[in-house]
Formats: C-alpha cells, sequence, structure tokens
C-alpha cells in the first residue's frame, strides 16, 4: 500500500471510532465501510446495490443522516473480500466513475433516522391542491414571468408587496398586484384558516440551489407564513438551538408556519442537488427537480407606518462600505439627472426628494451610525447559526495548500485560508462558511482578545 493511501486509512479509521466508537478491522470481515462517500455527498441506497451487489449477496446497507461514510454487510467473509479486492481505491461504475476507500470494520452502527418531527405550530398539509391546478399555476408562470430581484441562488418575483431583502421587510414602491389565477388558492386557505394574505413571493429553484436559513420578519408579517410547493418535492430543514428537523415538502403540499415554528425556528434549503429522507428501508437520498413556491404572508395592518423604506443606500447606489467621496460624486450625479428644474414631472420630484432625504441621513456621520445599526437591527433575522467556536490549532492544517480546514457535522467543510489567519490584525473572532450547509465556525484568531 502506498504511503498516502495508508495516511489516508488511519484518517478514516479515527474518524469511526470517533464518531461511532467502531473499530476497523485489521483482518477480513463481513462488513465494508465506504469512507469517503455517503448520504451528504450524494450516495443512494441504490448506487452502493450497483456497485456492491456484483460481488455477493448485500446483506444490508446502513447510510447515516449528514455522514459522508457508509456501511455494506455481506451474507459472508469470502463476499466481501471479493468485493474489497475489487472496489477499494479503483474507478467504479457509476455514472460520477468514483473512487471508494474500503476498511473492513468489527461491527456497524445502529440505523438511526433522520430528525423528522413538525417543530411545535408546523403543520403540513399533503395535496392542497390537485395536479390539474398545480398545472394551471405553473402554466401562468411559464407565461407571465419577470424576475422582481435576481438573488444569487435563485429567481424571486413578488406580488401585492416588494420584499426587501436589504432590511427582510417590505417596500411600498410599485408592485405587481396577486393576480386573479391564485385566487382560488385564496379561497382554500381562507376557509382553512379563515386568514387571508396579502403579499406572495414565488421563488424558483434549480437543482442545487436554496435560501439561506432564516426567519421571516416579525413585526412586518403577521403570525402565520405558509408555503405551498410545486413541481418537485424538496427538504426544508429547520433549526433552533442545537435541534434540526429535516421535513419534507411534497410537491402540491401546504406549509403552514406559525407560533414557534413560524417565531422560533429559522428554516432554509440548503443548495444541493439531492435530499436526505427516511426512505422504509433507512435514511436515503432522492434528486431533485425544478422548484417552485409560493409563499403567501400578511403584511401588519400599522406596517404602513413603520419607517422601513427603500433601503438608503441603494438609492445612492452604493452600500454601507462605500467611502464618503463616492457617496457624494453619486448623489451630485444622480442629482445633476433628476432634477426638477431639468425636467418637470410628479415622479422626477418624488425620486429628488428621495435621493435627498438618503443624501441627508447618510452624509452626517453621526445619523449614518444610526441608520446602519437599524438596518443591522433588520438583518438579525437571517440568522447565523454558529456550529462551533474554535481556536486556530483546532484547524486541520492541509500542507499542501493555502487553507486550513474544519469537518463540519454535515459531511461539509469549513475551509480557512491561512491568509486569514496570520496577516488579519482583526481581533474579533472571525466567521467561516460550511461549503455544504447553512452552519458556521467561529474562529479565535491569535491575537483576539477574549473579554
Ligand atoms: O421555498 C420555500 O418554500 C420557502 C421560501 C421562504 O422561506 C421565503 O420566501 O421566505
Ligand atoms: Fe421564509
Ligand atoms: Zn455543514
Amino acid at each position: 500500500m502506498t504511503q498516502k493511501l495508508h495516511k489516508k486509512q488511519l484518517k478514516y479509521e479515527s474518524i469511526l471510532k470517533n464518531d461511532t466508537d467502531i473499530e476497523a478491522s485489521s483482518c477480513p470481515t463481513m462488513n465494508l465501510m465506504v469512507c469517503n462517500y455517503g448520504l451528504v455527498n450524494g450516495l443512494s441506497r441504490k448506487d452502493v446495490l450497483q456497485v456492491f451487489s456484483h460481488y455477493g449477496q448485500v446483506e444490508h446497507i446502513v447510510m447515516l443522516p449528514f455522514k459522508s461514510y457508509c456501511f455494506v454487510c455481506f451474507a459472508n467473509i469470502q463476499e466481501a473480500v471479493c468485493a474489497y479486492n475489487n472496489i477499494n481505491g479503483k474507478m467504479n461504475t457509476l455514472p460520477d466513475q468514483t473512487t471508494f476507500y474500503l476498511i473492513y470494520t468489527n461491527s456497524v452502527p445502529k440505523v438511526v433516522e433522520i430528525a423528522s418531527e413538525l417543530p411545535s405550530g408546523l403543520k403540513i398539509i399533503d395535496n392542497f391542491i390537485t395536479d390539474e391546478e398545480e398545472s394551471l399555476i405553473l402554466q401562468y408562470f411559464k407565461e407571465n414571468w419577470s424576475e422582481s430581484s435576481s438573488m444569487k441562488h435563485r429567481q424571486v418575483k413578488h406580488y401585492g408587496y416588494a420584499f426587501d431583502y436589504d432590511n427582510n421587510g417590505v417596500r411600498h414602491d410599485m408592485c405587481d398586484p396577486i393576480p386573479k389565477e391564485f385566487e382560488f388558492i385564496l379561497n382554500a386557505i381562507n376557509l382553512h384558516l379563515k386568514w387571508c394574505p396579502n403579499q406572495i413571493t414565488v421563488n424558483k429553484y434549480l437543482p442545487g440551489q436554496g435560501i439561506p436559513s432564516h426567519i421571516d420578519t416579525h413585526g412586518v408579517f403577521d403570525d402565520y407564513i405558509l408555503s405551498l410547493s410545486l413541481n418537485s418535492d424538496i427538504i426544508m430543514e429547520f433549526r433552533k438551538g442545537n435541534y434540526h428537523n429535516s421535513i419534507l415538502l411534497k410537491s402540491k403540499s401546504l406549509l403552514i408556519m406559525s407560533g414557534e415554528s413560524r417565531l422560533d425556528w429559522t428554516h432554509g434549503i440548503t443548495p444541493r442537488k439531492f435530499d436526505m429522507f427516511n426512505s422504509v428501508d433507512g435514511p436515503d437520498i432522492m434528486r431533485r427537480g425544478n422548484r417552485i413556491s409560493v409563499t403567501f404572508r400578511r403584511v401588519v395592518q400599522n406596517y404602513e407606518n413603520i419607517e422601513i423604506k427603500k433601503n438608503l443606500y441603494e438609492i445612492l447606489g452604493c452600500d454601507k462600505t462605500t467611502s464618503f467621496k463616492i457617496l457624494k460624486e453619486n448623489y451630485r450625479k444622480l442629482l445633476v439627472k433628476l432634477h426638477p428644474d431639468k425636467s418637470i414631472s410628479s415622479s422626477t420630484t418624488a425620486a429628488c426628494a428621495e435621493l435627498n432625504e438618503a443624501w441627508n441621513v447618510l452624509k452626517d456621520p453621526n445619523s449614518k451610525k444610526v441608520y446602519d445599526e437599524k438596518i443591522e437591527q433588520c438583518d438579525i433575522d437571517t440568522v447565523v447559526t454558529i456550529f462551533e467556536t474554535l481556536i486556530v490549532t483546532e484547524l486541520e492544517n492541509n500542507e499542501d495548500d493555502d487553507t486550513m480546514s474544519y469537518r463540519c457535522r454535515c459531511g461539509g467543510l469549513f475551509l480557512v485560508p491561512k491568509s486569514m489567519i496570520h496577516n488579519v490584525s482583526n481581533v474579533e473572532p472571525i466567521l467561516f462558511p460550511c461549503d455544504d450547509c447553512s452552519l458556521f465556525i467561529e474562529v479565535i484568531l491569535p491575537n483576539t482578545s477574549l473579554s
């Protein structure tokens, strides 16, 4: 065995021992651990069977939620040896032509289900609409789609009120009214909940796209948040503290969040091309299709009086980090473009007033600071969940690479560029995202002062 392969093997053995308290075996057994593939990197039970059943009778397969390894048990040792010799370290016949690294183990872990109990206040009505109704709405979107906001990870369209992603509130500028084609759904919702939404957000997700974990802003929207799923099933992740429940949303189902599930739990969709779910044989994965969701909310009555209008930075074509000089330049340029002396119309007068208002707040460092804090308050609803707080020596040093890393519980990796650790004078801990899920680690730097 090459030295590199041996090193890998030792690493996998220690992960196995750490995670499951199971020992690797130096001589052949009936059990094989696939060390580098599992549910979290998209391996399904069917894939495992396809590769292994070629060499004997596969007795059972143990897939673990959020793990990048799995286990295969044969009826006898000879078959396991045959599989080991033909598969370990060699390219397999799966469409992605991956290479499995295998070790023999003394036993296999007990099957663990993916936590999927509904948080309190959450309800799902399967088949809330019929196949025909689903087709009608999909057809409507096909013919009438114009994006409201181009988001990095999905397409979005709003009706009733425009959603403002800068403060997770709503804007009072132009927005299409709720189309009459949606009326039958509004009626059905009203029949169920005696509640009528006035704002609709449509999200279009391709496989691999998602939405970060968040709580829909309290105060702006009332107690119900509903989501109708169309065209593809998906798993939505609900998190609160250490709890993490994966909830299956089938197409045509209506998700109703209220109470605790709406106010205290975050919800999000991990950007992946597949989802983990509990099949009758145990945890497995399913591939995603193109999904469209229709979110129904009700903007609270007196929200009209709350003073979060259009983002002031956006008005000036810049953001929080823009320098005073550029801010001023932008203001001048926009003013010249808009000034009512040059083109007289009520809309330019309104735009001009808006521009002056933005400039008046942002030109003064004190009022700018107050405004920045107000925006940050609003941003709190986009929750960052910290997986662990670490010091630098707890990270794995990747010798032939300029990064350090740490394994997430989902099987993904937190990558930390070495330059961030050594050349940064920052005294605050820095957050790094998992490349696979919505968690962050917080890294305490050598020169971070701990209070
Ligand atoms: O796609 C979904 O079902 C949920 C969308 C969502 O959470 C939102 O728009 O706030
Ligand atoms: Fe949401
Ligand atoms: Zn993760």
